[in-house]
């Protein structure tokens, strides 16, 4: 049915067909243009309803978030014995090279003018092409070109004048042509690097070498394949607006040594992706994937018969690990694995070259196949498409207007916000970066609202008050749950933190405010302020000192702890019971600390 409303012609000039786009459009609106493929394991079962699939893909999403929560809760048990010395990784070193592929932002297919889909109803978005029609041609988008352009420039890589596209032969359901359009001879992105400082681990894991340069072997452009939704027991379902998304391919040099670091690393590309808007989403919603090729080698003992990857020698054998879906993933399927190696070789085994799986929760990866089981790819130039040309200008240009990244960003939250390293890099590695474009628009507004320019001093006084209320007070609100800016938006905060800098309102009331507007309260913040009395009434000095005075009087082992052991945290309690005796809105915590701390006894 298909066939007989295409036409096939050539342009003049080429020697290539193309589809002519009015049949493309009559054919696409056919109510008889299929909405899925579903394929059973004997493809027997082509079926057509849509909503099934639109169906499938929620509980898709939600298994991905479910899957995350259950892997955070795992991993907190599992943490200190990850990071216990083990003796064992005296004698063996670990090597991890890493691939990223990444669905580039872009607007259409990478051969097609199909618009990519960000959850559409399926099969809706799919140029014959794309589902591999007979006669069909790919048409390179240029456009597609940019975003990974930009991410290549972030990681300093050098970009080909010259690139050109390959075929790389599989056969499997989710691939229409039989092959994969990759870049296999000649990449458009080569020979960059990516370095990770104090601020891109978690607090207590920096690694004493930072900073680490991990070299970054290319950067190539590719197609996506098509989704497919499993109906237990044995169908399939096809979802072709996948197929033929532009991605790239981030492929790291053999230069990990640390399963800690192999997490960071994929975390900061991540983070540099989303900074210069190069990719549509990140792991959780499996914008992101990683493969990892895991190897161990004794240390000091020079492999002559060693591997070698580009440039790199000496290397134990390798296997690789495919498709892990977030940053735990990452660093668990690389513990499990070396573990496994290492094992194995001393326990006279060899390792052998094997593709591996890793599931969520497990302990150990599993042979998904062999060597011998290796598909031979047989790349070959992709006679239909022709070499790209990027020419100077257009680099230079991309590379002018990069947005600011990352350690630059970090750069200036501590020099001009006021925020620690430590503060900093939480707030670049959360969320997806949401939480750091959150915190700039309240922090800006904010100074804005007081009349602060970013090189007066005071600015980093609000920098540091938001950032304690972006992490700390709103951080402990959201637990588990997912960010999302519109439960307090920004201006709500922007409110509550500024009637507490003109000293209006309490802390304390500030917190009670800002829980209220997380639950959903409607009233706003001024409106609150005067329905629950909120407004500050400070106590006069004398007032301070009295209240203060007698619960030093009722404590008198505490005031000792606090005088002769030095228990600071104590006077923290004081404070505290100052706040809970007096009416709200009557005490603020800085003065009554003040006052606390001038009333103790001095130490003889
Ligand atoms: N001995 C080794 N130990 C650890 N990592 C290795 C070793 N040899 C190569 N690697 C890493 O394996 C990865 C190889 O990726 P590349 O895309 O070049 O090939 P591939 O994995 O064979 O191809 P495909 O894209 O089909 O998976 C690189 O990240 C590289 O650093
Ligand atoms: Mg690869
Ligand atoms: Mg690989």
């Amino acid at each position: 049915m298909l066939a007989s409303n295409t036409r096939n012609v050539f342009v003049a000039g080429s020697k290539r067909p193309y589809i002519c786009q009015s049949c493309l459009r009559r054919v696409r609106n056919s109510p008889l243009a299929p909405r899925y493929f579903a394929l059973n394991t004997s493809v027997r079962n082509l079926q057509t309803t849509s909503q099934q699939i639109a169906q499938d893909d929620t509980p898709f999403r939600k298994a991905l978030k479910d899957a995350a929560k259950q892997q955070k809760k795992a991993s907190k048990g599992a943490k200190k014995s990850l990071k216990a010395a083990d003796p064992r990784l005296e004698k063996w070193e670990l090597t991890v090279g890493i691939e990223i592929h990444a669905e580039l932002n872009t607007a259409r297919k990478l051969f097609s003018s199909a618009a990519t889909s960000l959850g559409e109803t399926p099969n809706t978005h799919a140029s014959l092409f794309d589902t591999a029609f007979p006669g069909s041609q790919p048409q390179f988008q240029r456009e597609t070109l940019l975003p990974a352009l930009r991410a290549a420039l972030a990681f300093d890589c050098s970009i080909q004048a010259r690139s050109s596209f390959d075929r790389k032969h599989y056969f499997y359901q989710d691939q229409p042509n039989g092959y994969q359009i990759t870049q296999y001879y000649e990449p458009f992105a080569k020979d960059g690097h990516l370095t990770l400082y104090a601020h891109d681990f978690p607090a207590g894991s920096v690694p004493e070498d930072v900073p680490i340069k991990i070299g970054i072997k290319q950067v190539q452009m590719e197609q996506d394949t098509a989704k497919t939704v499993q109906q237990p027991p044995s169908t399939h379902l096809l979802d072709f607006n996948r197929v033929s998304h532009p991605l790239i391919e981030i492929i790291t040099l053999p230069h990990v040594h640390d399963p800690l670091v192999a997490a960071a690393c994929v975390r900061k590309i991540q983070t540099i992706l989303k900074t210069v808007d190069a990719c549509t989403a990140g792991m959780e919603m499996g914008g992101l994937r990683a493969d990892v090729n895991v190897s161990v080698r004794e240390r000091g003992v020079t492999l002559e018969e060693g591997l070698s990857y580009s440039g790199v020698s000496g290397l134990g054998q390798r296997t690789e690990i495919k498709n892990l879906a977030s940053v735990k993933a990452v660093e668990d399927a690389i513990v499990a694995e070396r573990d496994r190696q290492i094992e194995l070789i001393e326990g006279g085994g060899a390792v052998e070259g094997e593709t591996r799986g890793w599931t969520v929760g497990s302990k150990t990866t599993k042979r998904l196949r062999g060597k011998e089981g290796e598909i031979d790819y047989r790349y070959m130039p992709d006679p239909d498409i022709a070499p790209v040309f990027i020419a100077r200008d257009l680099i230079d240009h991309l590379r002018t207007n990069l947005p600011t990244l990352p350690d630059r960003v970090v750069d200036v939250l501590v020099g001009r916000y006021g925020l620690s390293t430590k503060d900093a890099g939480t707030l670049l590695s959360f969320d997806n970066g949401d939480r750091l474009e959150y915190y700039f628009e309240v922090t800006n507004q904010l100074a804005r609202a007081r009349g602060v320019k970013p090189s007066n001093a005071a600015f980093s006084i609000i920098g540091k008050t938001v950032g304690n209320w972006v992490l700390m007070e709103l951080g402990s609100l959201y637990k588990d749950e997912q960010w999302a800016d519109s439960r307090v938006p920004p201006e709500v905060l922007v409110s509550i933190v500024g009637q507490l800098l003109a000293k209006r309102i309490t802390s304390r009331s500030a917190k009670k405010l800002l829980a209220a507007k997380f639950e959903g309260e409607e009233r706003n913040v001024e409106q609150l302020i005067d329905d629950h009395n909120m407004e500050l009434q400070p106590l006069s000095p004398a007032e301070y000192r009295d209240l203060a005075q007698s619960l030093l009087d009722e404590k008198p082992d505490m005031v000792r702890d606090i005088v002769e052991k030095g228990h600071e945290k104590k006077v923290k309690w004081f404070v505290g019971q100052m706040m809970a005796r007096s009416a709200e809105g009557t005490v603020e915590a800085d003065v009554a600390e003040q006052t606390l701390l001038e009333l103790l006894p001095k130490k003889a």
